[in-house]
């Protein structure tokens, strides 16, 4: 990229004087591809048939101009698309409403190494924003001297002058946060955490204050609620993210050798290997209390040596333990919300848990139509995941197809609560159950049992086998 080279008059004409905002981006996006030769994307976003329901349209300007309406989290994965594609950067125009954490967080989803925010105006003063999220590719001083180059040319109005302060901190700002977010990167097998919602935001705020000073936590929420994702975040925000996290699930390994596993006889247990790493107890309610003692007898200790484990994190699905580890974690408990409480994660969340389920199943789902997130989106979800989930796994079953469609449209009308989906369901449910009850030869808990592989909590599955008189002894041969 050429770093000095002056933007041509023409061009800075196109982008101080289109004021209609579709054509607007739409003729800096040419532009700019004509200038650089690069592939490029417009995003915009606005309202779906006068509905109050955001919709994204994703314009690729590849010389012929193509559009179509994606849901939020389509239009990030695209947008990294094309930057894994090693395209120079993603511009998407917005609105001064917009909030800068926001577009940072959506750079960071997209894989952006950086974030430049400039002002579009017109003769009256500034009338949004446009970002840059530019690829490591891409060199920062070029974008900041086009920037300085664009500002200058802008009204001299107050207002102008006013907002652009306002957005070089903003940027400022963005940038460093950025460079927080990314920090995220780094961890191996973490996705990004979740957290547009208030309650959420909250939770990871406490994450960020407790990770890198304390070495035991305690994680309460239902199952699904994102437990274990919660504590590889914590693993690499102690300061231990280049040694290993293990999760141990007392729900799928037997009792009987809980104790042998975590502290084997001569130390060979797990607790000896993980080199300062950590160690994640799930479901702690079922752990052996031999285990138990041994744990506050190490944390008691005090000196932990190199091989050792440093953090411990348990969960628990309920704050209501009846554990003698309680009183030695409660001074780092990280409460999930509810379901309900997260409403503002429900976009975004979606496309994880469908990609999980659907993983899982072995189903593979290219797109989630506009039409099923918002009957997502509108529906009473019961206050743990086992609802949403339940209804997703049904719904990537009956769609067989590369989009994902609300079960039965017709049916679906009738239904008097979301997530029962209509009744010719069930024997293609049943069908999937039986398959996988049949691979996992009978085995219902673990990560090689059936419940993981349909996607579901092995608690659900179990309601599933008692409704359908299925038994696991049937399945062993
Ligand atoms: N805040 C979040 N950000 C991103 N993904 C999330 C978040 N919360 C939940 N998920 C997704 O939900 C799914 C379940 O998360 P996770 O396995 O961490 O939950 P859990 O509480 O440990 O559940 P279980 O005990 O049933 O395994 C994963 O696909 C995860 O990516």
């Amino acid at each position: 990229m050429r770093k000095n080279q002056t933007i041509p008059m023409e061009i800075l004409q196109n982008l101080q004087f289109n004021l209609q905002p579709q054509s607007f981006a739409l003729s800096v996006g040419e532009a700019l591809n004509k200038l650089f030769a690069m592939p490029l994307m417009e995003i915009s976003w606005g309202l779906r048939d006068g509905e109050n329901f955001p919709v994204y349209c994703y314009q690729k300007l590849d010389g012929q101009g193509s559009s179509s309406l994606f849901d939020r989290q389509t239009k990030n994965s695209l947008a990294k698309e094309l930057i894994d594609d090693e395209a120079a950067f993603v511009i998407e125009d917005f609105t001064e409403e917009n909030d800068e954490m926001i577009e940072v967080r959506k750079a960071y989803l997209m894989g952006a190494e950086q974030l430049i925010v400039l002002p579009l105006f017109d003769r009256l003063g500034v009338n949004g924003f446009l970002n840059l999220y530019l690829s490591d590719k891409t060199e920062a001083a070029y974008w900041e001297t086009l920037f300085s180059q664009l500002c200058p040319l802008a009204s001299a109005s107050l207002t102008f002058s006013k907002k652009l302060n306002k957005t070089a901190t903003a940027s400022r700002r963005a940038w460093s946060e950025l460079r927080d977010l990314q920090n995220e990167n780094s961890i191996r097998g973490a996705k990004p955490f979740i957290r547009e919602s208030s309650a959420m935001n909250e939770l990871w705020t406490q994450v960020c204050i407790l990770a890198p000073r304390l070495s035991e936590f305690w994680i309460i929420g239902t199952p699904g609620s994102g437990r274990e994702l919660c504590a590889r975040h914590i693993h690499a925000r102690s300061g231990s993210v280049s040694k290993r996290l293990e999760v141990f699930d007392c729900a799928s390994i037997p009792i009987d050798i809980h104790y042998s596993e975590i502290f084997g006889e001569d130390n060979s247990g797990l607790w000896y290997k993980l080199n300062g790493g950590s160690l994640y107890i799930k479901n702690i309610e079922l752990l052996d209390p031999k285990v138990n003692a041994k744990i506050i007898e190490k944390i008691k200790t005090d000196i932990r040596l190199n091989t050792e484990a440093k953090n411990i994190i348990i969960s628990s699905q309920s704050e209501n333990l009846n554990n003698p580890l309680k009183k030695h974690f409660e001074n780092a408990a990280i409460t999930f919300p509810n379901f309900n409480d997260r409403r503002d994660d429900w976009l975004w969340l979606l496309r994880e848990l469908v990609a999980e389920i659907a993983n899982n199943i072995g189903v593979a789902i290219l797109e989630i139509t506009p039409s099923f997130t918002q009957y997502i989106m509108q529906q009473n979800w019961s206050d743990d995941f086992s609802e949403i989930r339940e209804f997703l796994t049904k719904s990537l079953i009956s769609s067989r197809g590369r989009t994902l469609k609300v079960p039965s449209l017709n049916e679906g009308e009738n239904q008097s609560k979301a997530g029962r989906p209509p009744a010719n369901l069930d024997s293609s449910v049943q069908q999937q159950i039986i398959k996988a009850l049949r691979k996992c030869k009978g085995k219902v808990y673990g990560s090689d049992g059936a419940a993981s592989l349909l996607g579901l909590h092995a608690s659900t599955l179990q309601g599933k086998m008692r409704k359908f008189n299925l038994i696991a002894g049937d399945f062993k041969k």
